[in-house]
């Protein structure tokens, strides 16, 4: 097989978004067809893919998840493997989740261990959600594993520092999605229009009281809108504006009072400018809840092994879609240190690509740990 660094670099050249992920697809099913098959079975489902490694006396399923797409950021790392697809980049390591999933299915094609082993190569975790389809897909009822785990890149963390925790790891996630629509008009007759530019400048005000106004000081969450359109020409009138953003809260039960105070704050938005609004919450991530006897096991395990520093890190306004299959299939996701300046989302990310192979041998010790009963 091609060195793990060069796969990786490989994949790093096709970002692909959500349910997108044709030529990332092929690529990883080209890949996997050299590996040993005679344990193997492939099945595709939308553009992911579910690969069984039989084991050799199974009486459980163990999976490992990676998610697969990109993210609509044109790349800055300067990389001579730079993204191949204009807009698109890796900036959030799925290269790399897919990377590692990719060594161990290679290690444990030719050493099954006695259990069964699931490798999930999910699409679209970056929106609209592909876990929740996933997870509800006939294929999955049928290959439905017993334990789960996930990794995650940690730009924060050296390479060979892990951190985890038992319970909430990532937090609940909404995205958000306000238009108005007022009326346009020449930007000198003011009072013959009505202004969205304006409108959704005072909503977007109004916004930064529901984090500091309606939340309780000692619970948490984030109403961030990261772009807001409108308008056509700097001498008109804006008749529509557009606001995009997330909502990221630490249970469900805020997520539903944060909404409740937006729907309450675009009411007010569209009797006080007389317009029309609209409020679509696009894709919903639950929180991701390590569950807690196989995630102390796990860091017990880690701590073990002379290569890692295990740190207990606290909960993350993250979020990903893996809660869905964390709903159901006990297990946990860590954070995998990648030790680069610039954070996740950022066009310059560059995660160090040591921490593939160290993610790999860990991985391959821990679910020999799990799999095999000699
Ligand atoms: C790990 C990470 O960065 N995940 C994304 C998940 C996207 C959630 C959804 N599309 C949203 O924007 O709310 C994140 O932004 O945390």
């Amino acid at each position: 097989m091609k060195p793990l660094i060069e796969i990786r670099k490989d994949l790093h050249r096709i970002p692909e978004l959500g349910f997108q992920e044709f030529k990332t697809q092929r690529y990883l099913l080209e890949l996997i067809s050299t590996f040993h098959q005679g344990n193997l079975e492939v099945h595709t489902w939308e553009t992911g893919i579910f690969v069984k490694v039989k084991g050799k006396n199974p009486e459980k399923t163990i999976a490992y998840r990676t998610d697969m797409d990109g993210l609509p950021i044109t790349e800055e790392t300067g990389y001579e493997f730079t993204s191949m697809h204009d807009g698109l980049m890796h900036a959030c390591g799925h290269d790399l989740h897919m990377t590692i999933a990719l060594g161990l299915l290679s290690r444990f094609a030719e050493n099954p261990l006695d259990d069964n082993l699931l490798f999930i190569f999910q699409p679209a975790e970056e929106g609209p959600g592909g876990a929740l389809p996933m997870r509800e897909s006939e294929l999955f009822q049928k290959l439905k594993p017993d334990q789960i785990t996930a990794l995650h890149i940690a730009p924060e963390y050296p390479v060979g520092t892990i951190a985890v925790k038992e319970g909430l790891l990532f937090a609940n996630t909404s995205e958000l999605f306000i238009d108005l629509v007022g009326k346009g008009g020449h930007a000198a007759y003011p009072h013959f229009s009505n202004d969205m530019v304006v409108a959704a400048s005072h909503l977007v005000t109004q916004m930064q009281s529901i984090v500091s106004r309606n939340i309780d000081p000692l619970d948490s969450a984030v109403v961030t809108i990261g772009k807001i359109t409108g308008g056509t020409k700097q001498n008109i009138i804006a008749e529509k504006a557009r606001l995009e953003g997330t909502i990221r809260t630490l249970s469900p039960e805020a997520m539903v009072k944060v909404k409740k105070r937006i729907e309450a704050l675009v009411e007010g938005i569209s009797h006080g400018f007389d317009c029309e609004t609209m409020i679509d919450y696009g894709s919903n991530y639950r929180q991701v809840d390590n569950e807690p006897d196989l995630t102390r096991e796990f860091m017990e395990f880690a701590k073990q092994q002379e290569t890692v520093n295990v740190i207990e890190c606290k909960e993350a306004m993250t979020g990903e879609d893996y809660g869905y299959f964390l709903e159901k299939i006990p297990g946990f996701m860590f954070w995998l240190g990648v030790d680069t300046p610039f954070g996740l989302h950022h066009s310059k990310l560059k995660p160090q690509e040591e921490a593939i192979q160290h993610a790999v041998d860990l991985l391959i010790q821990y679910f020999t740990f799990k799999g095999n009963r000699n």
